[in-house]
């Protein structure tokens, strides 16, 4: 019998998950969005098996129910979905990035003979849209299941099962405020820091250009998802930020501790501070998954001429090669524009490489 399984927001999440669940024996994926634009992308990308601007089509045979929305959406779905005479037993769950206010809304709600599991996982990037999306991108990362306790075992089994299969992730059940405080700790302060240190330096960057010049390999490892997209984490920061706020106070505490070591020019407590962290930091799992290494991306220099995105991007098509995603990183009118062609798949990149330097382009990894 098949599975039915809809997505509600086709993005960098909703559409990895798609792409894990579509093709696989006896799953049916149909993906809604509420912009009719998106569903020629979604077609046109093959993730999903369905794509339809009808939350009702969606849901109502639907078996399972992701819902990949930013986090402020999830209520305003869940409670629409709640209205509908959804097949018995579906299982809806969610992908936001905190979890207690989304559980304490399900739990407000009379969902009738079917069950809300909120998900988390816990892999991800700075990038946005179907356009990013991956089939690997939850390989062997955790998955947090913050199951409600009047949801049965068996259920909760159901939707691990179908994810453990599907997307190659670790399933791993977490209290929600406990999850909120911790992913608070490892993933929210960390982007929040990352976007104040890039702009501290955007700033000093006005006056002299050398900033962003000669940043180099720690700028960027530090500051990679300050990228991120403004929305998905707006919604993040002002849904978890009681806890992020008594976080901040903590890192102005350790900010402080530095100052003093530094006023103190004090030798050996800066020594402490580096083999403290560098310990623990040593002690991180290894990398779990694929997340950056699923994209593999190739850089451009184009000059400036009307049409010119749409000749690259057509020839390398004539040639069998997917791209992923195309973003014009830089665009001034003293410098040529940088394009990024991102590919799945390593070997496209290196097709394309070979393709475009043929044709006298400038081309880096
Ligand atoms: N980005 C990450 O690294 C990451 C990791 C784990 C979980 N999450 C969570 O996953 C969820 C989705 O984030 P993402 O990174 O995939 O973002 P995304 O921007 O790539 O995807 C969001 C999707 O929601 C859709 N959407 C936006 N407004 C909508 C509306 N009004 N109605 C219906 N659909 C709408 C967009 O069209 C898009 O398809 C968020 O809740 C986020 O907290 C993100
Ligand atoms: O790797 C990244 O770019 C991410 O932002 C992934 C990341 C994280 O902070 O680790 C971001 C948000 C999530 O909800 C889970 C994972």
């Amino acid at each position: 019998m098949t599975t039915k399984i809809a997505i509600f927001g086709v993005g960098l999440i909703g559409g990895s998950l798609a792409l894990c669940f579509k093709g696989k024996p006896d799953l049916y994926v149909t993906g809604y969005t509420h912009l009719p634009e998106l569903i020629h992308t979604y077609q046109e990308r093959e993730v999903v098996d369905h794509a339809t601007l009808s939350i009702e089509e969606a849901a109502l045979d639907a078996d399972f129910i992701f819902l990949c929305v930013p986090v402020s959406l999830i209520g305003t779905y869940l409670d629409k979905l709640s209205h509908l005479p959804l097949k018995k037993g579906c299982i809806i769950t969610d992908v936001g990035s905190t979890k207690a206010s989304v559980i304490a809304h399900a739990e407000q709600l009379n969902l009738d003979s079917v069950y809300f599991i909120g998900g988390h996982p816990m892999a991800g990037s700075e990038r946005a849209g179907v356009g990013a999306a991956s089939a690997l991108l939850f390989e062997n990362a955790y998955y947090v299941l913050t199951p409600p306790e009047n949801v049965p075992q068996d259920v909760v089994d159901r939707l691990g099962h179908l994810l453990e299969q599907t997307t190659r992730a670790q399933i791993v059940k977490v209290e929600p405020v406990m999850h909120d405080e911790i992913v608070g700790a490892i993933s929210h302060l960390p982007h929040v820091i990352a976007v104040a240190l890039v702009n501290q330096i955007r700033q000093y960057n006005q006056d002299n250009p050398l900033y962003r010049m000669l940043a180099a390999g720690g700028f960027r490892d530090i500051t990679r998802i300050a990228s991120s997209d403004p929305i998905v984490w707006r919604d993040i920061l002002l849904n978890n930020r009681q806890i992020i706020l008594s976080l901040l106070e903590d890192w102005n505490s350790g900010v402080a501790d530095f100052i003093e070591l530094l006023n103190q020019q004090d030798s050996r407590g800066i020594e402490e501070q580096f083999e403290k962290a560098g310990a623990f930091r040593d002690q991180l799992p290894e990398r779990r998954k694929g997340m950056i290494a699923s994209l593999y991306d190739l850089y451009l220099e184009v000059p400036d001429h009307p049409g010119i995105i749409g000749k690259i991007t057509t020839e390398i098509g004539n040639q069998g090669i997917n791209i992923s995603n195309v973003q014009i990183v830089e665009s001034r009118e003293d410098v040529p524009g940088v394009m990024r062609l991102s590919f799945r798949q390593e070997h496209d990149m290196e097709k394309a490489k070979i393709m475009l330097q043929d044709q006298q382009y400038s081309v880096f990894v």
